[in-house]
């Protein structure tokens, strides 16, 4: 039977009876009540009752409003005193005619219902973000001037090594570079004491077997090994002692090579900046230490056949660099000083007149303090008194030429050099300036390097002429040391810059005196720690097609589209409600 008779036939039924009573509620005790009873017609039928269960709904109704009603009607309904039945549509018919109100349908729908909910609860729960856990790494920085104490964190559920390591604690160890304490190797390990202690408490205690701890020793146990090898073995002792009797995992002090520190220093710069994981441009990295300084960077003219000793090469994240790294043992910022002092007191005269100190600064030094080091021990006067009147003149371009006395640029057998006859290829791209240049420039205010280079000398210019009090009255919280040394070391940076690695005017502003990117140190420590857990992957790990929100969203989208196609497939068995309420 075609459905629409069956609808019509239907319709008229259900209406007169709906009309009826609608008239008699209006008539009588309830037009709420009415109207709550034909605004279900447009309520989904597989909630409503069925006609039954209208019968019941109805003998719900408190008496007053239900005994007319019950008056009303046919004694034929009448099932019981209480019950009121008076639609007369047989429920076979009913069924027939709207099969949305079989159990098979409910239970399909209820089902369905519950299968999104779950599939889209699962996609949610499963891809949740997890409750972060960490895992950590120590690195210790035993410079030439002071040693430093660096603890890495990154994701612990990044197993294939694309969590970023990030810098979370930095201790700076009390007293000097552990190359100091040759005469007293055991003050070495004690002196790291206080920053591993600290170290125990930024490490949570669950991690600190499995938290690897390196030392790697710079320029100031090089020259120290260089020197006196068994004094230097004995610092090395005493440190690994003092280190293995806390809870980490301890994997060795060494020396580190120049090349090494100067290619470390270029991967934590470029890795912090997230130009490797993304294949740009590199940075390239200007370290200036106490005791040696490195620059490192990428070039197009320089494929490491000419001169290989200079060349480090990387597979990282699938891309290959060939990089250019040198370091420059001795010219640090201290045992440069050395040097030009070295060279202004050749005579061994009693008062060392220096341009490179402010007009007013004078002190007593000690000539053999200043010859203590392999830098320029081989220079010593031979007929000097003991101590020298170091007096300040505050000239810069004197100190400039001074300055320069440190460099050797007579010879070079490659086709470009820098200095000292090292092979350095045309400089290329961005750089990034870190330690010492950061320190000095920062404290001159002359780190903004779209200043032209020539008012940057004129402002240093200025500075060294300042007189030696004026200075300490305006900076009475800066440690003395420096403080004297600023127009030296600025003077320094500048000439090594623009007269060493050949920075013109141009060129200059592609360097940016920087100390930390991303809130982690710039120095050749994370790049280190990154290469000997093998942190970054030589090929680019396969990343996930979308992310995790997105991957949710689209799960979530297409169960509900899912849902909805269900529904629209179920469109024969829709309950059609005439225009006019009625009740089934
Ligand atoms: O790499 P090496 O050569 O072994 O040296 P280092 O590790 O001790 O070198 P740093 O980068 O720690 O420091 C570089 C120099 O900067 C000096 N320095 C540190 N803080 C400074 C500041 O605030 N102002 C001026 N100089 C500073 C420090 O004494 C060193 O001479």
């Amino acid at each position: 039977m075609p459905n629409s008779v069956l609808k019509g036939r239907s319709t008229r039924k259900t209406h007169t009876h709906t009309h009826d009573y609608y008239n008699r509620l209006s008539g009588h005790e309830g037009k709420t009540s009415s109207l709550f009873l034909l605004s279900l017609c447009y309520l989904p039928r597989s909630i409503l009752p069925s006609p039954f269960h209208f019968h019941s709904l109805f003998s719900l109704i408190p008496p007053p409003l239900s005994l007319p009603l019950s008056l009303s009607l046919s004694p034929q309904f009448s099932r019981s005193p209480v019950s009121v039945n008076f639609i007369e549509v047989d429920n076979r018919e009913m069924k027939e005619m709207n099969p949305w109100h079989t159990p098979v349908t409910i239970i399909i729908t209820v089902i369905g219902v519950m299968a999104i909910v779950a599939l889209v609860t699962v996609a949610v729960l499963q891809n949740r973000p997890l409750p972060q856990k960490y895992k950590y790494g120590i690195v210790m920085d035993a410079g030439s001037s002071h040693t430093a104490l660096y603890i890495y964190e990154w994701p612990a559920e990044k197993d294939n090594n694309t969590g970023r390591v990030e810098q979370t604690h930095l201790c700076k160890v009390k007293g000097p570079g552990i190359s100091s304490y040759a005469s007293a190797p055991v003050k070495a390990g004690e002196s790291l004491r206080l920053c591993m202690e600290e170290a125990k408490q930024w490490v949570p205690g669950k991690r600190h077997h499995q938290t690897p701890l390196y030392l790697g020793a710079t320029a100031g146990m090089r020259l120290l090994n260089m020197a006196n090898s068994s004094a230097s073995d004995k610092v090395f002792q005493a440190v690994e002692g003092a280190l293995q009797k806390f809870p980490f995992s301890y994997q060795g002090a060494k020396i580190i090579s120049g090349q090494d520190e100067g290619a470390f220093g270029w991967i934590t710069v470029n890795y912090l900046d997230e130009r490797l994981k993304q294949g740009l441009e590199t940075r390239g990295a200007l370290d200036l230490g106490g005791a040696s300084t490195q620059i490192s960077f990428v070039s197009d003219n320089y494929d490491g056949s000419e001169s290989p000793s200079n060349s480090v090469t990387f597979r990282l994240y699938g891309n290959d660099y060939n990089l250019y790294t040198h370091s420059f043992l001795c010219y640090g910022k201290d045992q440069s000083l050395r040097m030009m002092q070295a060279h202004q007191s050749q005579a061994g005269p009693a008062t060392v007149l220096d341009p490179c100190f402010h007009p007013g600064y004078t002190a007593t030094k000690n000539y053999s303090v200043l010859y203590d080091s392999p830098c320029v021990s081989d220079r010593k006067p031979k007929d000097a008194p003991d101590t020298f009147t170091h007096i300040g003149i505050g000239d810069f371009l004197q100190c400039q030429a001074a300055v320069k006395s440190v460099f050797n640029f007579t010879s070079c057998k490659y086709s470009r050099c820098s200095f000292n006859g090292v092979l350095q290829p045309l400089l290329q791209g961005p750089y990034g300036a870190f330690s010492a240049y950061y320190f000095v420039m920062n404290f001159l205010n002359l780190t903004d390097t779209s200043v032209p280079l020539e008012d940057v000398k004129e402002k240093l210019k200025r500075y060294c002429a300042t007189n030696w009090d004026q200075i300490m009255q305006q900076h009475p919280e800066v440690k003395l040391k420096y403080l004297a040394e600023y127009c030296f070391s600025g003077t320094y940076i500048l000439t090594l810059l623009t007269e060493g690695y050949n920075f013109t005017s141009e060129s200059y502003s592609d360097i940016k005196f920087i100390k930390k990117i991303k809130g982690s140190d710039a120095g050749w420590t994370l790049g280190y720690m990154l290469n000997l857990t093998n942190m970054i992957p030589a090929e680019a790990p396969d990343t996930p097609l979308l992310p995790h929100p997105g991957y949710v969203s689209v799960v979530s989208v297409i169960a509900v589209l899912l849902f909805i196609l269900f529904i629209v497939s179920l469109r024969p068995l829709w309950p059609r409600c005439s225009k006019q309420p009625q009740i089934v």
